[in-house]
């Protein structure tokens, strides 16, 4: 019986024989401790649909609601715009963009891992995931970057912190990462007796995934991560070696120490545990062998990882240039606008009464 079955029967369909909820009994066990059988043998499906869809939920309307308002407070009118400013852009509407795909995976593992919405859009799930990843682990590698050379050669690099080539670089990183993801497009639904599988692994695609893995663990997450904790530690040693407290310099070191932080502990929440699972799972993974153990863990360490999208906004309200002044300033105008309307309400209804 396959999870899809069991879904159903929570529905009000027959109950399901005990062999089924039985998984060990139906399952070869491997010297390794892993099962060897089908996958409906193995109860990493169940916990995908316990798990997964309200995660991706919450994330769906967290993120939704934080990087919508963060991109409406980018895009007022600033008189001095700023490059970091056009990353953290860059980043909320790739955040934003990802976030709205989250509904359509949470209803695939409610249905027990059945798509519904068509060939194309099953492409497209696992091609925004790794895109939005990989665009997110570079925008925050470049904005720490450009921030730490802020502050440790203010003149000879404000070309580096201009705004022309901040759209430049979010070009090229958007370019350099959805190009090369297209790879991922190549693999849609596959049948699974009367269900229709999407992002789920298979025989066509282990070999490839493997390739890509590893070339994906160095260019798009070893490089950036070491880049970042090497500008972590410069930062420290500098803003140490700064005597006069309360300085211009001190204050923009901090600035930038916060951003390095941020984008730090996002990386090691978020990425790091998820690249180092998903190479394991991709390393021992056979077709019809179940290892839920290391599957579920990875399962969480992917959720981690997509609960990125809705906690950059943090860094935005933290980091932003001028970002919590703006916010405000909205907030301000709101009220006053508010207020306005209640005004104007009360006048509209003293002219009634009259
Ligand atoms: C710079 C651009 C680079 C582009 C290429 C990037 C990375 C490709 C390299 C390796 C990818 C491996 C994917 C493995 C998938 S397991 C494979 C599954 N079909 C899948 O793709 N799932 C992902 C999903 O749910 O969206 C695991 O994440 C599965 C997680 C647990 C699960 O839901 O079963």
């Amino acid at each position: 019986m396959t999870s899809h079955e069991n879904f159903q029967t929570r529905s009000g369909m027959p109950s399901k024989p005990l062999l089924s909820i039985l998984p060990v009994t139906t399952a070869e066990m491997e010297p390794n401790g892993s099962f060897r059988g089908t996958q409906e043998n193995c109860m990493v499906d169940d916990f995908k649909r316990n798990f997964y869809p309200g995660v991706y939920l919450v994330v769906f309307v967290l993120g939704a609601l934080g990087n919508g308002f963060s991109i409406f407070i980018f895009l007022q009118p600033s008189k001095k715009p700023k490059s970091v400013n056009v990353f953290m852009l860059n980043l909320a509407v790739s955040d934003l963009l990802f976030v709205c795909t989250l509904p359509f995976r949470a209803d695939y593992y409610l249905r027990g891992s059945h798509w519904v919405f068509g060939e194309t859009a099953c492409r497209i799930m696992s091609y925004s995931f790794h895109a939005n990843m990989y665009v997110s682990v570079y925008f925050l590698t470049v904005l720490s970057i450009v921030r730490f050379l802020a502050t440790v050669c203010p003149f000879r690099l404000l070309h580096v912190t201009s705004l022309r080539t901040a759209w430049s670089l979010c070009a090229a990183i958007w370019v350099l990462v959805l190009a090369p993801s297209g790879l991922l497009l190549s693999s849609g639904t596959s049948k699974n007796g009367k269900r229709a599988s999407c992002l789920e692994m298979n025989l066509s695609k282990i070999t490839r995934l493997r390739i890509l893995n590893h070339v994906v663990m160095v260019v798009g997450f070893a490089l950036p991560f070491c880049t970042l904790t090497i500008c972590y530690l410069l930062m420290i040693k500098s803003l140490l070696r700064l005597k006069v407290p309360k300085s211009n310099a001190r204050i923009s070191h901090k600035k930038a120490l916060i951003t390095v932080t941020i984008a730090l502990i996002l990386f090691v929440l978020c990425f790091l545990p998820y690249h180092i699972l998903r190479t394991l799972y991709l390393i021992q993974w056979r077709e019809g062998r179940c290892n839920e153990q290391l599957h579920k863990a990875v399962i969480v360490t992917m959720a981690m990882a997509v609960a990125n999208s809705c906690l950059n906004p943090l860094l935005y309200y933290f980091a932003g240039e001028n970002f919590k002044q703006r916010l405000r300033a909205v907030f301000k105008k709101g009220c006053m606008q508010k207020e306005m309307h209640q005004s104007c309400l009360y006048m509209a209804k003293q002219t009634m009464h009259e």
